[in-house]
């Protein structure tokens, strides 16, 4: 069976992206994905997705990293799709419903309400996120946040200069992670401006993940480092975030995510090939 593809990207965080809501396709299994993400096959990706009809939502979007793992949720492929897309719609996640607007060569996200209870993340006992009394090497003391999916967020002088890739897959499967977890550096940069590095779960380090934006720029608005709008500088470059974190710091509404995303190619291959 010969099946069509996009690839696309947000901030050099690339997908590729199978549109399964009319005519169905096999379903995808962790395999599969990790043989189309895979580098040396000719396509490649940081994550696949896959487009499914929903009966919830507009249309359902299925998200697997590199690694093959299915997870919850992906800021900047959100961007992606709502381009692909071309018109506002709510796309069902399964991290939970989120709501896409494309604009002009951006888009906007509404990725729902962030999580901060330590079985929420998920941790695997209880302490609290806001100041986690746990260090791995020169990182200490993370916050964690879940923004459909989880994340730990380290605040460090200089984020350029912390050895990610030695540090993030040690971080990433430490057993307090019963789900893993994406882990992000991330470093003042201006009133209302952080500088971010991410290593993803299932990934490793890539140019800019949207949902590291999102749960960096919540960690910080918490701890009444920046207030809303926060810019994230990426390694891929900017997104904006904004969050009404409330009196309580625990979060008044939704986290909102403007940025830029865009379609590299379009092309096709053989189902059986990558199965
Ligand atoms: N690149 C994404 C995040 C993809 C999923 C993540 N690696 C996870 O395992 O939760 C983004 O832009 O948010």
């Amino acid at each position: 069976m010969r099946v069509s593809f996009t690839k696309m990207h947000g901030l050099g965080n690339d997908f590729v992206v199978l549109d399964a809501r009319e005519a169905s396709l096999p379903d995808m299994t962790g395999a599969m994905a990790r043989a189309l993400a895979d580098r040396r096959t000719g396509i490649g990706c940081d994550q696949v997705i896959v487009l499914e009809p929903s009966e919830s939502a507009d249309f359902r979007m299925r998200i697997f990293n590199s690694d093959g793992s299915e997870v919850g949720a992906c800021g900047n492929a959100s961007r992606a799709v709502a381009i692909l897309h071309g018109e506002a719609a709510r796309v069902e996640t399964a991290g939970g419903a989120i709501a896409v607007e494309p604009r002009d060569g951006c888009a906007a996200v509404d990725m729902g309400l962030p999580r901060f209870g330590w079985e929420a993340i998920p941790l695997a006992y209880a302490m609290d996120t806001g100041a986690m009394p746990v260090g791995w090497g020169e990182l200490e003391n993370p916050m964690a946040v879940n923004v459909g999916n989880p994340h730990v967020v380290f605040f460090v002088e200089d984020a350029n200069a912390v050895d990610l890739a030695a540090l993030g897959s040690g971080i990433e499967n430490d057993p307090l992670f019963p789900e893993r977890i994406n882990v992000n550096v991330a470093s003042l940069a201006g009133p209302d401006h952080l500088a971010l590095r991410v290593w993803e779960r299932g990934a490793g380090l890539t140019r800019a993940c949207g949902t590291g934006a999102c749960a960096t720029a919540v960690a910080a608005i918490r701890k009444r480092l920046v207030t809303s709008p926060v810019t994230i500088s990426l390694p891929g470059g900017d997104l904006v975030i904004e969050w009404d974190g409330g009196g309580s710091g625990d979060g008044a509404g939704p986290i909102r995510m403007t940025g830029p995303a865009s379609e590299a190619f379009r092309g096709s291959f053989e189902w059986d090939d990558f199965a």
